[in-house]
């Protein structure tokens, strides 16, 4: 698929409340092919933005477009064109991985031998292939959430909608999951995904938005919204590595040596450090608090992810 310059999602003035109380409020977006991050902490109005996207949940007010295509009017020809992947992975428990692929593929109208050799490339990209005849009920969180992306691109879609992907996710599955990201949106396929990962958001995403309180407060590239926040910050760090106090320089080696100097010339010993703007930066410049990440974010681990399998359960 070509990329053009033709948006592929346009809201204006987009309205929803849920039982009076507004959870967006007045959202313009146009957004052309590319890669989206949508940012913004717990409760922000993602999921509703999503759903509303994807014709799951109608809009009060103002108009959505998808592929050129009213939401309100035109959902059945949008949910053929776009691909969804929730917070929580939609799998059959008792079927195998394979057996889940075969079945949407079958679904979807492929023939056996097709939808067959569709589900063993997509066991080989999701890095699935020695568990493709183990039943999903022994799989990990991170196996189950590759299988539902596997079982959303065995047709591949124009857009896809990808609802906080990585979230409690292990390292391994969320680099899995990364590269596949890319990979489809190398093959020209649109991805707009949820994240209260700055770094997500920062590694994939041509373009960000950041929710706040269901209202856009920034939009534009990661290092748009970086350099927002003002340049590099030479940080004065003492004997414990305890930082001191903070110089802003505008990033040149020149700007950069003379503030390091004027340290140099009064305090000899102390460590310096430039310290670039990151996005969590940008966030609380932008929204006036940091982004909350997800409780499980601690260890970044997924606590099924220790090892590949969980219980006992795993037949072939
Ligand atoms: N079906 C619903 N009925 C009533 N309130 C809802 C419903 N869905 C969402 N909300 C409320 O709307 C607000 C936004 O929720 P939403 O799930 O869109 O946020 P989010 O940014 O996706 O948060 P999270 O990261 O926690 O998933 C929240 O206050 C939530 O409680």
């Amino acid at each position: 698929m070509p990329y053009t310059n033709a948006p592929v999602i346009e809201v204006t003035g987009l309205g929803k409340s849920y039982d009076g109380t507004p959870v967006l409020s007045g959202l313009d977006l146009s957004l052309t092919s590319g890669v989206h991050a949508l940012l913004g902490p717990n409760g922000a109005g993602k999921t509703t933005l999503v759903n509303i996207l994807t014709t799951l949940v109608p809009h009060d007010a103002g108009s959505v477009r998808v592929l050129g295509l009213e939401t309100r009017t035109d959902a059945a020809r949008i949910r053929e064109r776009i691909s969804v992947t929730g917070q929580f992975a939609a799998v059959d428990d008792v079927l195998t991985g394979a057996e889940n692929l075969v079945m949407m593929g079958r679904l979807l109208g492929l023939s056996v031998r097709d939808a067959r050799s569709r589900a063993a490339v997509l066991l080989e990209r999701f890095d699935l292939d020695s568990a493709a005849s183990r039943r999903v009920v022994g799989y990990s969180g991170g196996m189950r959430r590759r299988l539902d992306l596997a079982v959303s691109l065995i047709q591949t879609p124009e857009i896809l909608f990808l609802d906080e992907p990585t979230t409690g996710l292990d390292a391994r599955s969320r680099l899995v999951l990364w590269q596949q990201i890319r990979e489809l949106a190398e093959g020209g396929t649109s991805v707009f995904l949820t994240t209260q990962y700055l770094e997500e958001a920062d590694e994939l995403a041509d373009q960000v938005v950041v929710l706040d309180g269901g209202r856009i407060v920034a939009q534009g590239s990661s290092a748009q919204l970086k350099a927002r926040v003002g340049g590099d910050v030479l940080q004065v760090r003492g004997a414990h590595g305890q930082l001191l106090r903070e110089l802003p320089t505008d990033g040149s080696a020149a700007g950069v040596a003379a503030a390091a100097a004027a340290v140099a010339a009064t305090e000899p010993t102390l460590r310096v450090e430039l310290h670039r703007p990151t996005l969590d930066d940008a966030f609380l410049a932008l929204t006036g608090h940091r982004a909350v990440p997800p409780d499980d974010s601690d260890t970044g681990q997924d606590v099924n992810d220790q090892s590949e399998f969980v219980g006992s359960g795993v037949a072939s």
